[in-house]
């Protein structure tokens, strides 16, 4: 990562004329309206429809796994709003083309400074206000039980059959034909979902929309965003383009990937939500090999690309059917160009909505190679890092595009809770590849750069390669403190110099890159402290359920990250302190650790004193200074907060008595 770091600039004013860019379809994700608001999902939606790219080839998907009818109306309000939100971007150059982030930033982020004072644009921004308000007011008011014709009352996230509705007007007033040409086509996707068949999380919803919009629009170009992240510059198409357009990169190149930045991070970053090493550090040190991880959200992919080799191999229907399922107009979408003749611009023809119900419906991938070899694969449930993984494996490359200004805002996570659901899930998916036959060190050697290979088996071993040392270091030193076994070199001899080499220079690399990417001493510690908390618990429990699953005993789960906004959580994120209210399994072995760490600390020195052995024992009792002062967060979260965020005595007292008995068992030996 640290050899050949890239950064890129694009020139977007040099690409062809409008008339020659390729089209693109736009994939957006949601599956719980609850942690999902649909107003927030909404306003994704109408970023990606007001990007900077010709309307007739822009092309919204949103899949919708929760089958929804919340949703669904909240795609026909947005569908309505954005006939007017779209024309009023469009006349006034606005950037920030989310409705929610432009009425909600101050008049002076405001980027229509050469209209700002003429009274036609106070005017029409004053209607589209009231337009907006209205719009807000009819999602919002539309409760989460409500049902809509097509959705009946009885169905449910995990049991519903495939509903898939181009958004139209005539279910409102309509609009003259040529009006409805300036707005990209808006589907809705809802695909079936039964408790019998599997229905593999993110990468199955994108599966389907591979499926359904290969035969509706079939754009040779997607953009895939998660629900939160709307578009916060409409010039990410064209920015994107530009690599795509490159004749050198271009035949090789699978995904254009942008950073995922959030518009919620506070100035105490507690939780590092900003990624910071990931997309500071790693990514733009992975362009200088082949390419970025693919990250789940905010890339811009070829089509084609997911689509495996047997398109290469000719074109023996058989095969075909075999790896993409017996729907003939499917297969036909795949040579390309093709666009389905049951669909003229604007219009589904009612034959072509059945086809793309058989295509979302579970049934259609049994037996097919969906999710193996083709689409977005099901082995992970880092269903990102393990498809763009076997891309690069397969050699298609991928560039890392991170301009000044964000072009995707998302919700970050803001509580530890939410930290913890979410870590465990990406170690676990990671370790899940890196301990599967697909393990970069093996599976990767053998088909990328040595160099390559090594950092995606870093990434899909790092739960594991931390969780153990973490482990040792968290409890061996401090235990043998308590019983006055020296561990570490003598002060006065020459390996302490080696040792606190080590421990200074790894410290001193870290300070440095938090420096460099514009971080501060606050940065270091949050990071280390996270390193410690993460290690104990996300990685390991991520760890044991990446084995647990690969022996067969326990089935991948995807527990969305929670997007709506909970005051009291906030404020305690923005202050900088820990909102402890998460479950006790995954808080008890950090406040194990941390206890052990007082007692020993304690009684070793009482017994260093007593015994007058300073030079053999100071490594140990510095180190477990070291971890307590780093982790002083919880230490005060157990003892002096008082608020209903901190460790709670259900915690305290379990940890108490598991540090107990280790104790008593380690004395008894
Ligand atoms: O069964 C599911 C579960 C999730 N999602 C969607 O997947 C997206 C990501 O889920 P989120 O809860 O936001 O997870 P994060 O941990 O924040 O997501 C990161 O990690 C995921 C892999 O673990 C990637 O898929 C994401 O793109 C990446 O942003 C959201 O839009 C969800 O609506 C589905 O569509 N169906
Ligand atoms: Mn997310």
């Amino acid at each position: 990562y640290r050899w050949h770091p890239v950064s890129r600039t694009v020139f977007p004013e040099r690409l062809p004329e409008d008339d020659k860019l390729p089209a693109i379809d736009v994939f957006i994700c949601t599956v719980d309206p609850g942690k999902e608001p649909t107003f927030e999902v909404m306003n994704t939606v109408l970023s990606a429809m007001a990007l900077d790219y010709p309307a007739e080839k822009l092309n919204v998907y949103l899949s919708d796994d929760g089958g929804a009818a919340v949703t669904l109306h909240g795609m026909r309000e947005a569908w309505r709003f954005a006939k007017s939100w779209l024309p009023f971007c469009k006349k006034y150059g606005i950037k920030t083309r989310c409705p929610k982030a432009y009425f909600s930033a101050s008049k002076d982020d405001d980027d229509d400074d050469s209209f700002a004072s003429s009274d036609e644009f106070t005017a029409d921004r004053q209607i589209i206000q009231e337009k907006y308000k209205d719009f807000k007011d009819r999602v919002m008011s539309f409760g989460e039980d409500s049902v809509l014709e097509e959705t009946n009352s009885n169905i449910t996230g995990g049991d519903h059959p495939a509903l898939i509705e181009v958004i139209k007007d005539n279910s409102y007033e309509e609009a003259p034909k040529d009006e409805a040409n300036e707005i990209p086509l808006l589907v809705y996707v809802s695909r079936e979902k039964r408790p019998s068949h599997p229905h593999h999380f993110k990468a199955g919803a994108l599966n389907v929309l591979l499926r359904v919009s290969g035969v509706i629009s079939n754009s040779p170009y997607l953009l895939v965003l998660d629900c939160d992240m709307y578009c916060n510059d409409p010039t990410s198409a064209r920015q994107a383009m530009c690599f795509h357009f490159d004749p050198n990169i271009s035949s090789s190149l699978a995904f254009v990937q942008f950073p995922q930045r959030f518009h919620n991070i506070s100035k105490h970053d507690i939780y590092d939500s900003q990624l910071r090493s990931a997309f500071g550090i790693l990514w733009p040190g992975l362009d200088g090999l082949k390419g970025p991880v693919l990250s789940g959200t905010g890339f811009y992919i070829k089509r084609n690309s997911l689509y495996g080799d047997s398109i290469q191999k000719g074109y023996n229907l058989t095969d075909l059917k075999d790896t993409f399922g017996l729907s003939n107009e499917f297969i036909n979408s795949i040579r390309q160009n093709y666009k389905s003749n049951l669909m003229s611009y604007g219009s589904v023809s009612s034959m072509l909505l059945q086809e793309t119900r058989i295509l979302a419906s579970c049934d259609y991938p049994r037996h097919t190679k969906w999710g193996e070899e083709v689409g977005f694969l099901y082995h992970s449930v880092a269903e990102d890092f393990f498809t763009g993984f076997i891309l690069h494996c397969k050699g298609w490359i991928s560039v890392y595009l991170n301009p000044s200004r964000p072009q995707f805002l998302g919700t970050s996570i803001t509580s530890l809770s939410d930290l913890l659901i979410q870590g465990t899930r990406w170690s676990s998916g990671l370790v899940e590849v890196g301990i599967s036959r697909f393990s970069p060190l093996i599976y990767g050697t053998l088909r990328m750069s040595f160099l390559e290979s090594l950092c995606y088996a870093e990434i899909s071993l790092f739960p594991l390669l931390y969780c153990l040392p973490l482990w040792c270091f968290a409890t061996i030193p401090q235990l043998c403190l308590l019983n006055g076994i020296s561990l570490y070199p003598k002060v006065s001899s020459s390996f302490f110099i080696v040792f606190s080499f080590i421990f200074l220079s790894a410290i001193s690399k870290h300070l440095y890159e938090v420096l460099k990417s514009a971080g501060s001493i606050n940065t270091l510690v949050y990071e280390q402290r996270l390193w410690m908390m993460k290690s104990v618990s996300t990685h390991t429990y991520g760890s044991l359920d990446a084995v647990m699953k690969r022996i067969g005993v326990r089935e991948a789960s995807f527990l969305p990250t929670n997007k709506a906004a909970d005051e009291e959580k906030l404020k305690l994120y923005q202050m900088g302190k820990f909102d402890f209210k998460t479950s006790p399994m995954l808080l008890v072995p950090m406040v194990t650790v941390i206890i052990l760490n007082m007692t020993s600390i304690v009684v070793g020195v009482i017994r260093i004193i007593v015994a007058g052995k300073w030079d053999s024992m100071v490594v140990q009792v510095l180190l477990s200074s070291y971890i307590l002062v780093m982790n002083s967060a919880i230490i005060e979260g157990m003892t002096t907060r008082k608020d209903n965020a901190c460790i709670p005595l259900s915690v305290i007292v379990p940890s108490t008595v598991t540090m107990e008995t280790l104790f008593a068992y380690t004395l008894m030996k």
